[in-house]
């Protein structure tokens, strides 16, 4: 069982069905808030092209857009970006869109950066962005159509068109780096984060 003894309430700043399910995995109460900001409007606007960098950037909005509603919670908000080389993926809109992707990072590296950041009042009191190396396996066109024929509509809903708990860890020969941070937050960094604050005790 963990403690939450901060005075207010935990706050996810996200609709992120795996992020909700990590930090309830964790035994954090949390209430979900999604954050109503314009995510490519803000990062066309930074004039950023680092993908570590603009997952900061999305991580801090989404926190402080809640924060700043929510006075006296830690409000945490995440972001995770996809990089193939110098090229930034999204989640794709649909089969056509997730194919296309999938064709491009198959039999390749690419980067997840899983940014996260807890806003207090307003202000950003904590941040943290791991990183990911994915190296996708060469497959057909009948492989990913059979793949994404299985996955269905879920593939929509994660930035690399794969879940990798799930059907995803098929399309994979090598992975580098922590599940958390694959499944979109750096968990270790922000418990450490919370513990060190006293904000959980365990
Ligand atoms: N279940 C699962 N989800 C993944 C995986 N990889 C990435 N994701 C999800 O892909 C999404 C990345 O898109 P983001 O823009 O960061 O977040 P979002 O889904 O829009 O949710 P918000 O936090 O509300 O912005 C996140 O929800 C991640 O949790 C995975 O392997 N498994």
């Amino acid at each position: 069982m963990v403690f939450w003894r901060g005075t207010s309430p935990l706050i996810l700043a996200s609709q992120s069905s795996a992020r909700k399910m990590l930090l309830a995995n964790a035994g954090l109460e949390f209430e979900a808030v999604t954050a109503d900001i314009d995510e490519r409007g803000i990062q066309a606007a930074s004039e950023l092209s680092n993908p570590r960098e603009i997952g900061l950037l999305l991580a801090r909005e989404k926190a402080k857009a809640v924060s700043v509603h929510r006075p006296g919670s830690h409000v945490i908000g995440a972001d995770q970006t996809l990089a193939l080389g110098d090229r930034l993926f999204n989640k794709p809109a649909g089969r056509t869109q997730a194919l296309a992707q999938l064709r491009d990072l198959a039999g390749h590296s690419h980067e997840l950066n899983s940014a996260v950041a807890v806003a207090h009042d307003g202000k950003i009191v904590f941040e943290d962005v791991s990183v990911a190396r994915m190296t996708m396996r060469q497959m057909s066109e009948a492989e990913l159509s059979a793949y994404l024929d299985a996955a269905g509509n879920a593939v929509t809903t994660s930035v690399g068109a794969y879940q990798l708990e799930g059907l995803g860890i098929h399309l994979f020969e090598r992975i580098e780096g922590d599940h958390f941070t694959i499944l979109g937050l750096p968990l270790l960094p922000l418990l450490a984060f919370l513990r060190n604050e006293q904000l959980i005790a365990v």
